[in-house]
């Protein structure tokens, strides 16, 4: 459904984000994971053309065989909410606050379809009956500030599957919320992807909300993709030495039955910092801050390579198969 290929962002002389190859098929889940400053948000807001206005962007993005790179401001903005839906951390970013929910939700509704008035009421109050807010009538006659975090992030749900997207990109959706209400969130995603068969991009800083919701993941630094499998797989056995550092420094994050102690815990305690922008060192980018790294991981960029589901691109990964061979070829 989604393929991304040689992609880079660029902004002024720094390459931001520059992922070889990542896919995501129909129904499945996939998160993006890292520190703060891996490029996750560059990456995701990229596929919908929501990226800085100065930043530029080569290589290739097709959603469901259409080339996206290249489209211009109003084609993609055609397939945001309709193809593709997004929500991101803050709802109240996404609301008008002068607007009662229930017409905001009726907007998105009708920008999708030509349903007349009252098919359209009818339909936002199945629309907020599906995202479980409660006492959907009464609800939608008030506004954003008359409601609870957790139910203006419902809201933009809502907004988001008003078209039935087959994929949702999810920047963070819960970052902002108390952890209870952030759990009920992420059952209403996970149980909304499954209904509709909808794949769900799904942007996190937590190990915890990726393993909990995700079937695979892209752990990324640096702005590259450096581990990327089934979720459980790479947080169990991680190769990269990046991915086992993340969860090294965040054990309640890996372990399932911590995870929902550990939901929304950020990715902030690996020794050292990512560097600015114009601070990556040659090689490996992450060897300054890596207890493993070797002298060949200064001298030339890792290659990427497969071991049972996962691709990584390191070294000195974790675990070698039997006779020091890694399974596949580089690339
Ligand atoms: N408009 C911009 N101009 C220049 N650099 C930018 C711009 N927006 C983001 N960046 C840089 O791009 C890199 C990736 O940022 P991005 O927001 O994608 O990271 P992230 O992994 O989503 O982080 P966070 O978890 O903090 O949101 C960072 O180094 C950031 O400083």
């Amino acid at each position: 459904m989604l393929s991304i290929r040689d992609l880079t962002v660029r902004i002024g002389p720094y390459q931001i984000v520059s992922i070889d190859e990542l896919h995501l098929t129909r129904g499945r889940r996939l998160g993006l994971v890292g520190e703060s400053g891996s490029g996750k948000t560059m990456t995701a807001m990229s596929i919908v053309g929501l990226q800085p206005r100065e930043a530029q962007i080569t290589g290739s993005i097709t959603f469901d065989g259409r080339e996206l790179v290249g489209l211009t401001d109003s084609q993609l903005a055609a397939i945001r909410g309709t193809d593709i839906g997004v929500i991101f951390q803050d709802p109240l970013r996404a609301l008008n606050p002068t607007m009662r929910i229930g017409k905001q939700i009726g907007e998105s509704v009708r920008l999708h379809s030509d349903l007349r008035r009252s098919a359209v009421n009818a339909r936002v109050i199945d629309l907020m009956t599906q995202v479980q807010l409660p006492e959907p009538e009464q609800l939608a006659r008030r506004y954003p500030h008359q409601l609870s975090g957790g139910q203006r992030q419902r809201v933009v749900i809502a907004m988001a599957i008003a078209a039935r997207p087959k994929l949702l990109i999810a920047d963070e959706p819960t970052t902002a919320l108390d952890v209870t209400v952030q759990k009920g969130i992420l059952d209403l995603l996970a149980q909304l992807s499954e209904e509709y068969e909808m794949a769900m991009l799904f942007v996190s800083h937590s190990l915890g909300v990726v393993r909990k919701i995700t079937h695979d993941v892209a752990v990324l630094y640096g702005g590259r993709v450096v581990e990327t499998g089934p979720s459980s797989e790479i947080i169990d056995q991680p190769r990269h030495r990046y991915t086992e550092a993340l969860i090294g420094a965040n054990p309640g994050q890996a372990d399932p039955d911590a995870i929902e102690a550990a939901l929304g815990t950020p990715l902030t305690t690996i020794p050292g910092s990512v560097p600015a922008l114009d601070a990556f060192p040659s090689g490996c980018r992450f060897r300054d801050r890596c207890a493993h790294s070797l002298d060949t991981c200064a001298e030339n960029p890792p290659v990427t390579r497969m071991s049972g589901g996962h691709r990584f691109t390191c070294w000195n990964p974790t675990h070698t198969p039997v006779g020091g061979e890694l399974d596949g070829a580089a690339r």
